[in-house]
């Protein structure tokens, strides 16, 4: 009964559309629901009327040291650039992200209290800022990839002073899943492929390069590459491979 609710509101939440903020760790949704003309749109929260307004865990707080915050106000500046031509705001979107995978997409809160219940995104779920997950991710349209800046806490440790080899697969895949949810509407991980070439020092603030590579029908590959902030050091290369999916094959459909 209540999957056969939750199917019903998955397919009118699809006919209304429904957009999705965080499905499989995402922040960033998938193109076809994004409305090109006016791109911030499709990245804002629905305006329940009953809801207070949910955090945007990729905005800086206390806990980011001076070189994360000097990478995203970096990227910021090039979110706010216009082009020189048209005027018009140029390739480069941060990504907000919240701690609720459908809640607080539009549409979503009514999904979530059927489907969800508690549910809350693996990498936004500890709210003690600078603990475990700090990151942002910033989106160039254009070149069809993203850059994620991302300070690992210490509870990510894994060899002593260094981050867990899991931990950076959950951030690589968060943000190859974020820029293959983009590129091509709800996906979900088929495989990834993780060389680690170098520790990352826990608290360092490292960037996660992540390009598209190539789409094969609903395969959807992503390149990735982790390195210090500078850019100078290589910590981890991978490659991700995401399937489209439909929703309802969440819902075992
Ligand atoms: C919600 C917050 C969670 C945050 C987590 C972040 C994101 C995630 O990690 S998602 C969770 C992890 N991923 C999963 O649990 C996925 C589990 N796997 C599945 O559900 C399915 O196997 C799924 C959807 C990937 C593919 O199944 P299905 O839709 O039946 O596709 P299927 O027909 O088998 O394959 C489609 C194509 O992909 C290829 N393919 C599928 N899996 C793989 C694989 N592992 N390696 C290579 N190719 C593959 C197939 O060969 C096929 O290729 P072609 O079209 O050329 O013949």
């Amino acid at each position: 009964m209540m999957l056969r609710q939750g199917l019903h509101l998955v397919r009118k939440l699809y006919r209304d559309g429904f957009k999705l903020t965080g499905l499989a760790g995402r922040q960033s949704l998938g193109q076809a629901q994004l409305p090109a003309p006016q791109p911030d749109r499709a990245l804002t929260v629905s305006s329940w009327p009953f809801s207070s307004p949910p955090r945007d865990y990729s905005l800086p707080n206390e806990s980011w040291t001076p070189e994360m915050q000097r990478l995203y106000d970096h990227y910021s500046a090039l979110c706010e650039a216009e082009t020189e031509e048209e005027k018009k705001r140029g390739p480069w979107r941060r990504l907000p992200s919240y701690n609720r995978t459908l809640k607080y997409a539009t549409g979503g809160r009514c999904l979530s209290k059927v489907l969800q219940a508690k549910a809350r995104l693996f990498t936004r779920n500890i709210e003690e800022p600078g603990a475990s997950f700090e990151y942002v991710v910033f989106l160039n349209k254009q070149e069809k990839s993203c850059v994620c800046v991302f300070q690992a806490g210490h509870l990510l440790e894994g060899p002593p002073g260094h981050v867990h080899g899991g931990a950076i697969a959950t951030i690589i895949d968060s943000v190859t899943g974020t820029l293959a949810t983009y590129l091509s509407g709800p996906v979900m991980t088929a495989n990834l492929n993780i060389n680690y070439r170098s520790p990352i020092p826990l608290g360092s603030v490292v960037l996660v390069h992540s390009a598209l590579e190539k789409v094969e029908g609903r395969k959807t590959s992503i390149s990735c590459r982790v390195t210090s902030s500078d850019g100078g050091k290589l910590h981890t290369d991978a490659t991700g491979l995401f399937v489209s999916i439909n929703v309802g094959h969440l819902f075992g459909a």
